[in-house]
Order: C-alpha cells, then structure tokens, then sequence
C-alpha cells in the first residue's frame, strides 16, 4: 500500500517515513500547497498513492496571527486540494488537525460533536480546513491530535532541553491543559486509520476523530516530566516555576482547556494511542542519545 504523504521535514511526516518504504513524503518543491489547486492534484495524482495522508500544515500559531492570508492559503485552500486529488484518485485521505478548534471554555475533555470556536488564526484556519476536506470528499477520516513533539524539527521538548542547558529555572504555564502527543505515536495511530480505510467502506470509519496520547498535563507538568526523564538519562534538567497565562503573554490566545476525549477513534477504529509519559520518556532518551559519528574514510 503506497501511503503519500505532504510535507518532508514535518514532525508527523518524519515519523511516518521511518515506518517504511511505501511512505511517500512529498513536500516542497514537488508539492507546494500553496500552488493552484489543479497543480496540486497533478502533483498528488501523479504518485499514485493508495492512501494520501494530510501532514503538512502551516504551524506557526503566534506567527499565523499576522499572517492570515498565509495560513488560510495553506491550512484551508491547500487541504482542500489535496481532499479533491483524494476524490479524483478514488483513494482515502487521512487530515491531520488540532484541538485548537476549540475555545477552552469546556471543563470537560472535548468530543468530535462539541461545538468548535478557536481563540486564534492558526485554530481557524485548521477548522477551514477539515471543513474543505470533509466537503471535498467522503472517504476522509480528520484526526486531530495536540500538542504534537518527536526527535523532530521544533517542539516544547526539544525548547526544553535546550533552555535546560543554558538556565537553573524556567517559568512554565500551569493554567493550559492539554494532551502532550508523540508524533511516533501519531504515525502508529495514523497508519492503522489507513488500514481501515483501506479495508472497509464503513461511513463509521469516515469523519472526525479525537486521537492524542493517554492521560492528561499543563504545559509545566509536561516540562516537569521532560526534566526527571533527562536527568534520569544524565541530561539536563531546570526547576520549573508555575506560571500564570496572563504572565506570559504571546501573539495567539490559547484554550485553557484543549483535552480530547479519544474515545470514538478506540470505538470505531480500535486504535488508542500510549500515556504521555511513556512517549515522553522515548523521545527524551532519543534527543540524549549521541549523535552517530561520521565515519570518513
Ligand atoms: N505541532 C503541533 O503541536 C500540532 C500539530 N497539529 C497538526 O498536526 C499536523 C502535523 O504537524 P507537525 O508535523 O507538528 O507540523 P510541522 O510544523 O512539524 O511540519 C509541517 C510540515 O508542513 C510543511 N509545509 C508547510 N507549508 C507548506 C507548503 N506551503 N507546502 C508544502 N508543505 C508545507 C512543512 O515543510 C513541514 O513538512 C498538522 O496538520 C498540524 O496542524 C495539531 C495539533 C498540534
């Protein structure tokens, strides 16, 4: 099964490239979500994938704030052509989305039928887009996930470690609470989704689904977490101070509550992804590992 992929440097598609050969990233310059529609599907179309999955997106959630346009082009229009290569080729597409189309108003953990209201640009943008990919084409299953780090590219892990090496203390935000998610674990999830799809017509399989790690954290447990798993490895490690939202004011206001009830990804897909701390502690000891020397001859 040919699964392609967009994107070539983002956390998801790095971590669904390690799972094999029959991924197929296809990023810039091949692919450009940003190009006309009718480029875009030519470029998707001609890979013949059997399964396309959605990785790439515009991230930058403080920088989308001033760059509307940008987002919009890439989040929404972008993803809505690749839904319409998806219809054209006759072939499942899995969209990856993010729990910040929701407002945080919630107490509860958030299910696909709450109602949506995202706080910033970056969150409107996402919820543009599974709107464009759900009218674009049926055979669709949008996954969102949060709060998504791996060995790769930028995430609060890798931020975490770094500061670590260069200060004894750091103020993290203990009022936002969400699902730290492992990108090696969203590759997992991801390709069972695309099994199912493959395998069976059943509409319970198609829609929107929830799909983040096991259990639950603010942003200075998570950093908490990230530290006594280092220093059990001899890395670095800081004393967090808890901070208020209000203290650390950014471009882009986030949910204080963004937790996704993954319950119907397990019900109708069987898939249910590890706790945070255990993938937390995998991508840790990933980061400390030495880098491979570079054998010269
Ligand atoms: N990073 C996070 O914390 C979260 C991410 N998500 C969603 O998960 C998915 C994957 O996210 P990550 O892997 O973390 O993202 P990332 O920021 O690591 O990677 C994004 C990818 O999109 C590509 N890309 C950006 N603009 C493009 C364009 N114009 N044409 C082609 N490719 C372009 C980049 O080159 C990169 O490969 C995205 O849909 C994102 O919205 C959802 C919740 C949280």
């Amino acid at each position: 099964m040919r699964i392609v992929v967009t994107g070539r440097e983002g956390q998801v598609v790095r971590s669904l490239a390690e799972r094999g050969d029959d991924i197929v990233p296809l990023g810039r310059p091949d692919l450009d979500l940003v190009a006309e529609p009718d480029v875009i599907v030519a470029a998707i179309e001609a890979v013949r994938p059997d399964v396309i999955v959605n990785a790439a997106a515009y991230t930058a959630v403080d920088k989308a704030e001033s760059e509307r346009d940008l987002a919009f082009a890439i989040n929404e229009r972008g993803a809505g052509a690749v839904a319409r290569a998806a219809n054209r080729l006759g072939v499942p597409l899995i969209h990856l989305s993010t729990d910040y189309v929701f407002s945080g108003d919630k107490p509860e953990p958030y299910v696909e039928s709450d109602p949506t209201g995202p706080t910033g640009v970056y969150g409107a943008s996402k919820l543009a887009g599974e709107r464009a990919v759900l009218d674009a084409h049926d055979n669709a299953a949008v996954l969102r996930t949060a709060w998504v780090y791996s060995p790769f590219g930028g995430n609060f892990v890798k931020t975490m470690l770094r500061l670590a090496r260069e200060r004894d203390e750091l103020g993290i935000v203990a009022d936002q609470r969400g699902n730290p998610t492992s990108a090696l674990d969203i590759a997992d999830g991801v390709l069972a989704v695309a099994a199912n799809l493959a395998r069976s017509d059943d509409p319970a399989l198609r829609g929107t689904f929830h799909m983040t790690a096991g259990g639950e954290a603010t942003w200075a447990e998570f950093a908490e977490e990230i530290f006594a798993q280092s220093a059990r490895s001899g890395g670095p490690s800081a004393t967090v101070n808890r901070i208020a939202t209000a203290d650390y004011p950014t471009p882009a206001r986030r949910p204080a509550n963004s937790r996704l009830d993954c319950s119907r990804l397990r019900e109708m897909h069987g898939v249910a992804l590890p706790d945070w701390r255990q993938s937390t502690a995998a991508v840790v000891s990933r980061l400390l590992e030495p880098e491979p020397a570079i054998q010269g001859r």
